[in-house]
């Protein structure tokens, strides 16, 4: 199971998620979000973090040069996209990508290509706010394609057992009482947790 720890504003969030075995960390370029980074910011994150650990950048609704011209200035090496008017040519990304799905009924989560997805809670705020999506909906689909965000925490991971995500993506379940900065024992219990789902 891979674990995304997303949201990473500061260096020791970075190395707690690292050190606890995170195998990317999401920094969030969308400014309107209380864990948006600066592009050089977390590139002087970035460039600390030690081999294979993926660093994913988190956009909203902008277009493909902006994408391309954040990935490039932070050294991100995936884009997580959200592109909710269809208006992106993904052919012109430059770095490799993964396209967010945000789920509001089982209806969403038909009809998809054959590609890797992250499948999110839909919220106006487009993410971090701990809102769950209902697992019944996954129940007779092949999610091996699928990291599950949206309002998972380290007591709830058991759930996703038989379940077959690829990965697992958290927030706001590992922050501390402070948007933006993350509890060391909350991402350490988080990755415990994710490792032992089967
Ligand atoms: O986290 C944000 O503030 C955010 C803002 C805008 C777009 C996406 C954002 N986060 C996306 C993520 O991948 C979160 O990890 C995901 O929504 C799950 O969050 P949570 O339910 O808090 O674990």
């Amino acid at each position: 199971m891979r674990v995304k720890i997303c949201g990473i504003t500061n260096l020791q969030d970075a190395y707690d998620a690292v050190n606890a075995g995170a195998d990317a960390l999401g920094f969030v370029f969308y400014k309107n979000s209380p864990r948006y980074i600066e592009p050089l910011k977390a590139k002087e994150i970035i460039e600390k973090l030690p081999p294979f650990v993926q660093a994913v950048g988190l956009f909203v609704n902008e277009n493909e040069n902006f994408i391309n011209e954040v990935c490039k200035d932070s050294k991100i090496q995936l884009a997580q996209i959200i592109d909710d008017y269809e208006l992106i040519n993904f052919d012109l990304l430059k770095t490799k990508y993964i396209k967010v799905i945000r789920v509001q009924n089982k209806k969403d989560l038909q009809n998809l290509n054959n590609e890797f997805y992250l499948v999110d809670a839909f919220v106006e705020s487009f993410g971090g706010e701990g809102k769950r999506l209902a697992l019944e909906w996954f129940e007779s689909l092949d999610c091996s394609k699928f990291i599950l965000a949206g309002g998972l925490t380290s007591n709830n991971l058991k759930e996703l057992n038989g379940f077959g995500f690829y990965g697992v993506d958290v927030s706001s379940g590992v922050e501390s009482n402070i948007k933006g900065k993350k509890d060391r024992q909350k991402i350490v219990d988080f990755v415990k947790e994710a490792n032992e789902i089967k």
